[in-house]
């Protein structure tokens, strides 16, 4: 805004600027309030948030806790929204002025706005000065004016778009939805979109996720149908986001879903500004060539939107939030997006492991099943990386390394479902125990045969032990009951299974044992096993 200190004194109800410390050396030698970029868009899509930036803004002193009005213009690129976020900011400048709208010949400044069909504002900025105002009720809020980038921009994905509709939506406790002549379907499904994205950031809440929503309808030209204002603006669009039975469910579902995001909708609709706002590339903002009509449905437009009682103080799950309040809730909601990222990125694992080893498919080699998890883990990587999320590179690390622990993890699960499926894997301890019975059998008979009967006794022994395991196991199995002890029976038979040397057998016997010794004397606490240290060091 190119007005000197002096002026803004003199209307009273400001931020005294002296308070701001302005890194930009700009700044500090004219001491004029200016946009701030608080969301910074870069060249490779991604979206960093300004956090000193943005705290200089509101932390200053007079504000910080201070109830805060967050008022924000959103939609389609080229539209002009940072020219109407300008006739707001001469608003809030003079507001106790009924001339506010200033001289004819005084050129529009503030948000950068210009001609021409490449886009402008990029990422969000906020204006550098927060206002104080007083409520009827005789509190005082600080009004914070944001401007965004418009969406559908030829340089930005929709992935871009959404982001930055998403983040001033949340953050705004008033969005102007600003659009083009008419309230096409397509206008409400991207806002279907953009909110969506919006409330998967935002922890589940029984409340309305978003306050109030403005469409605002730009060159309206159908006057003689609804007139221009509020009041045809509001009959029109209760025509357009009227549900009825006989619709299509498509058109039901975008009209129930804006109906359950917001607190308050409502609609202005806004004559054309004239050939020479729209076609002259030497306009510079002046009232004196801007069509009467405009000018006229400007002064109604910008005090209803901005006139003390009509300031809605940004409520978080239905509690007043002040500017300090605002900061942390802008920084959480840059991590809810890395939240909301890691669960894409972890949804996509298991999605993509569930097709190669999930419950109906069958065994898969562990050589094979390792390869597989390694592609889809780095899709799965690649997919965080590649969204959008605020809060720069360093504070998504976090994010980063707890996604690759929690995917390890998920992979260990798989390993387990996978070796649960192999056939030999499952009848390996009948199988043990069934040659164990066998052998006991035919050495009992040798060894009887032969007369050494304290042999045949001990192998008979062994046989009568392994089939009551044996009958154990198939009853544990079977019921689903004493697993544990079904653990233990499957460890040593596999134990055995497995013996390489015999040594590796005993000792895997002797590992078992020890591992389940806490199982013992569980089932028996009368009694205690002594423990060995020599034991423990094994163990462990
Ligand atoms: N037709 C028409 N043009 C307008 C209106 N208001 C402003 N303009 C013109 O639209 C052009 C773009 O204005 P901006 O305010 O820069 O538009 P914006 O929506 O902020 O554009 P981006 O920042 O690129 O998203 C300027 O030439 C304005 O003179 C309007 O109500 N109707
Ligand atoms: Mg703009």
């Amino acid at each position: 805004m190119a007005r000197d200190k002096k002026d803004r004194d003199s209307w009273g109800s400001l931020v005294d600027k002296n308070v701001y410390d302005w890194s930009s050396e700009e700044e500090e030698t004219d001491g004029r309030a200016r946009p701030v970029q608080v969301l910074v868009v870069k060249d490779d899509h991604t979206f960093e948030l300004d956090e000193a930036a943005l705290s200089k803004i509101l932390l200053a002193e007079e504000v910080r806790d201070r109830e805060v009005v967050a008022i924000s213009v959103a939609g389609a690129f080229r539209k002009g929204k940072s020219f109407l976020m300008d006739f707001m900011l001469r608003y809030m400048y003079s507001q106790a002025s009924d001339k506010w709208l200033g001289d004819a010949d005084e050129p529009l400044m503030g948000f950068s706005w210009r001609g021409g069909s490449e886009r402008e504002t990029t990422g969000i900025q906020i204006w550098s000065e927060v206002f104080l105002v007083d409520k009827p009720d005789g509190s005082k809020v600080a009004v914070l004016l944001m401007d965004t980038q418009g969406t559908f921009d030829s340089q930005s994905t929709l992935r871009d778009s959404a982001t930055v509709f998403a983040l001033s939506t949340m953050i705004s406790s008033m969005q102007v939805y600003n659009i083009s002549q008419n309230v096409q379907e397509d206008d409400l499904q991207h806002l279907q979109l953009f909110t969506e994205y919006g409330r998967l950031a935002m922890e589940e809440t029984f409340l309305k996720p978003f306050q109030s929503m403005i469409f605002l309808v730009r060159d309206w030209s159908f006057p003689y149908e609804f007139p221009y204002g509020q009041e045809g603006g509001m009959k029109f669009l209760e025509k357009r986001l009227k549900i009825s039975e006989n619709q299509h469910e498509e058109l039901q579902n975008v009209r129930k879903h804006i109906h359950s995001c917001f607190t308050n909708i409502s609609c202005f609709l806004m004559p054309h500004p004239g050939l020479k706002v729209a076609t002259n590339p030497h306009f510079d903002g002046r009232l004196k060539e801007i069509d009467q009509d405009f000018i006229n449905n400007l002064q109604v437009l910008v005090p209803w939107l901005l006139r003390p009682k009509n300031l809605d103080v940004k409520e978080i799950n239905g509690s007043k939030i002040t500017c300090r309040g605002l900061l942390e809730y802008f920084k959480a909601t840059a991590e809810a997006n890395n939240l909301a990222a890691v669960a894409a990125a972890k949804d996509l694992y298991n999605r993509k492991m569930e097709e190669v080893s999930g419950g109906d498919r069958p065994f898969l080699a562990p050589s094979e099943l390792q390869k597989r998890h390694l592609g889809i883990r780095e899709e799965a990587l690649t997919l965080f990386r590649s969204v959008k999320k605020m809060g720069g590179e360093e504070f998504s690390r976090r994010y980063l390394l707890q996604l690759e622990a929690e995917i390890d993890e998920l992979f260990v699960q798989y390993i387990k479902h996978n070796d649960s499926k192999n056939i030999f894997h499952a009848a390996r301890t009948p199988a043990t125990l069934f040659v164990v019975i066998f052998v006991m059998y035919v050495a009992a008979g040798i060894t009887g045969f032969v007369g050494v009967d304290i042999i045949a006794s001990i192998c008979n022994m062994v046989l009568g032990f392994a089939l009551i395991t044996l009958c154990t196991w198939a009853y544990i199995r079977y019921s689903g009951e004493y697993r544990e002890l079904g653990a233990v029976i499957d460890q040593v038979a596999g134990a055995l299974w497995d013996q390489g040397s015999t040594n590796e057998a005993l000792y895997k016997l002797y590992s078992v044992a020890a591992n389940h010794r806490q199982l013992y004397n569980h089932a028996f606490p009368g009694h205690q096993t002594d423990q060995h240290p020599e034991q423990d060091k094994k163990q462990n």
